[in-house]
């Protein structure tokens, strides 16, 4: 069966979705009683599931649940013990994170209601133990799957396991919970990379899952390694192919579960909630903003015409506890997708950040990175040859002069390690900067129409009302507070240090001139007589100006 929707078939499920009377009666089966509640009514007395509720964006989910749904039952998270850490030190840590100060403000016990469950997603039966399971499958009334690797550079069978076969397991555990009313998974606007137009449907996938997972199965890693390029064919990673599998994966279980798909583009800092510029990784634009601010990071490749699709955290969030709600109640017969992107409805061109890159190295001149490489200043262009000269100018040559300094003076050189990462990362990052994507969000519109106007206060997902100049300078000032926890009582210090940036480069300018004078210049009668030309130029030039401003007057 083609898993692909027909056209016709996605419209009309639109209409009657923009059209209650007539959804009502011909796709939802249930509680109709129940869809005139507001989400925190719907969400009050239920059990909520979540994974990856330690990552970036399952934190903002819990602390999001907790603050706007107070009277939800409790949130079963599911957890490993990482790095030395056990799962209940980690759990306790993230509740300390100042993501969670408001709602402690608000109700200091919040805490009770986080229930761990130890899991390892890339175990059989998702390592819960039968206990857990019971519990589990006596209790929860809605899950939200945010867990997953991120990593563009995933080897492909650990993408997989991660990616589909858990999911896959969660979906089995999901068909054992008696009151379950909705299934959420977050995939990504990307999964679908490889067409430059994407409805909100779920395609049909490249492979099908199981004969892929069964093939990995008995090969090793090098085999896997070798045949990766080939099987991902026009996707750029193995994240994005891993997650178009999982969507098809999860679509597979429609009929039998109540289910919602949501796809989010570029997930940036906070936007509003629970405070403007909450982040808390170097993921995507994270990493990019503080290499530029370090002064590190000068030139970068994308398309000016490109859409630069950014989309808040706290956007997303809504949007997902919103689809939640409306799943539960009104029980789509199938799968519904919500891309969520900023492209189609508030525009942010790739070349525009041209003009905003100096609301963000301006915002970093105010509010400074600690110990910058050098002073920010970043450039945008398209031109693969102009960018590889600036990578030769601005990245390579000074970090062979400042190594050569750290050997001199009997140190170890790191910079050319440090800008060969920084040249991996963005090299993955290039693909989706310099290419355009044409993203349908009429399922995230149809929602909208369908909430309370206090819902859509409270679950604001209406990314018309962005200002992004203002969105990136408080994203800028958001990963030096919160992902560099660098302390904004020293800025003061780090503005000190700009300015010996500064005399360092006029230092270094006025040497190269002599220099060039001594080697050039000096000795060449001809250059000489170029240079003097130009100095008189030059200073006619000036008179004339003055001259001219002086009769004005
Ligand atoms: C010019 C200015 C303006 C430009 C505008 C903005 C441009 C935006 C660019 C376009 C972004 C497009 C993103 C597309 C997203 C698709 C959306 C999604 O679905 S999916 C979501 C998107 N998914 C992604 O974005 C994933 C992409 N990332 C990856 O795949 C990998 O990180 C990697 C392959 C790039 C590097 O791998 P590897 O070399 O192995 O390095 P590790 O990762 O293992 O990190 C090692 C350590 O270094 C730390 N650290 C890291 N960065 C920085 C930094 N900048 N500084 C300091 N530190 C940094 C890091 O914390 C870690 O510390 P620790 O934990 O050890 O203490
Ligand atoms: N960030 C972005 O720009 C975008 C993200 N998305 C999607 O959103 C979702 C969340 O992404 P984000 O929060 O950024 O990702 P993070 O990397 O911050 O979080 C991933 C979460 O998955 C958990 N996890 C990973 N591996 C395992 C495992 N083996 N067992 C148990 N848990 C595991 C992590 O737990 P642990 O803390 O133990 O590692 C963590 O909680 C993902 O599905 C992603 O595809 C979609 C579009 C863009």
């Amino acid at each position: 069966m083609s898993t692909e929707l027909s056209e016709s078939q996605d419209l009309n499920g639109l209409e009657q979705a923009t059209d209650g009377t007539s959804r009502l009666t011909d796709i939802c089966s249930g509680t109709v009683g129940n869809s005139m509640a507001s989400i925190a009514e719907y969400y009050a007395g239920k059990s909520v599931l979540i994974t990856g509720a330690t990552g970036f964006m399952g934190k903002v989910l819990v602390e999001k649940l907790l603050r706007s749904c107070p009277e939800v039952k409790a949130l079963y998270i599911l957890v490993r013990p990482k790095a030395g850490q056990s799962m209940q030190q980690r759990v306790s840590d993230m509740m300390k994170c100042k993501l969670f100060d408001r709602v402690r403000e608000d109700n200091p016990d919040f805490y009770q209601k986080i229930i761990p469950i130890s899991s390892e997603l890339t175990q059989p039966g998702l390592a819960i133990s039968p206990e857990d399971v019971e519990k589990l499958s006596a209790c929860i009334n809605i899950v939200f799957h945010c867990a997953a690797t991120i990593r563009f550079d995933e080897p492909l069978k650990h993408a997989l396991q991660l990616n589909v076969i858990a999911t896959q397991q969660l979906l089995s555990l999901a068909h054992q919970m008696h009151h379950l009313e909705a299934f959420i998974h977050i995939s990504t606007a990307y999964a679908n990379c490889n067409r430059k137009h994407i409805d909100e449907v779920i395609y049909p996938p490249p492979v099908e899952p199981k004969k892929l997972i069964e093939s990995l199965e008995w090969m090793d890693d090098g085999i896997v390694r070798d045949i990766t390029p080939r099987l991902i064919s026009d996707r750029p990673n193995t994240y994005t192919y891993t997650k178009a599998l999982a969507e098809y994966v999860v679509q597979q279980e429609q009929h039998r579960l109540n289910i919602g798909i949501i796809r989010p583009s570029i997930v940036g800092a906070s936007w509003q909630e629970p405070f403007p510029g909450w982040i808390d990784n170097f993921n995507g634009p994270s990493g990019v903003f503080i290499a530029a601010g370090k002064g590190i990071l000068r030139t970068m490749r994308a398309n000016n015409d490109a859409v630069a699709d950014l989309i808040p955290v706290d956007v997303v969030i809504n949007l997902t506890l919103a689809a939640g709600w409306y799943t539960a109640v009104h029980r789509p017969k199938t799968a519904l997708v919500y891309n969520c992107t900023t492209g189609g409805i508030n525009p942010f061109h790739w070349g525009e950040i041209g003009r905003y890159i100096h609301h963000v190295m301006s915002s970093f001149k105010r509010n400074p990175l600690e110990q910058a490489f050098r002073r920010p200043n970043a450039n945008i262009t398209s031109n693969y040859l102009i960018n590889q000269y600036w990578i030769l100018v601005s990245h390579k040559f000074p970090a062979l002069i400042y190594d050569l300094i750290l050997r001199l003076t009997g140190q170890k050189p790191q910079m050319m390690r440090i800008f060969n990462r920084l040249h991996k990362a963005i090299g993955l990052l290039e693909y989706f900067s310099s290419q355009d994507w044409e993203w349908n969000s009429e399922n995230m519109s149809m929602l909208m129409s369908q909430l309370t106007p206090e819902d859509r206060k409270t679950f604001n997902f209406d990314v018309r009302q962005l200002n992004w100049p203002e969105y990136i300078e408080n994203y800028c000032i958001g990963t030096k507070k919160y992902v560099l926890n660098e302390d904004m009582s020293d800025i003061p210090a780090a503005r000190q240090h700009l300015r010996k940036l500064r005399n360092i480069r006029y230092t270094f300018n006025t040497l190269l001139v002599v220099f060039i004078w001594r080697v050039f210049i000096a000795r060449s009668q001809m250059a000489r007589n170029i240079w003097y030309f130009v100095v008189s130029l030059c200073f006619k030039f000036l008179s004339y100006f003055r001259a001219s401003s002086t009769l004005t007057n």
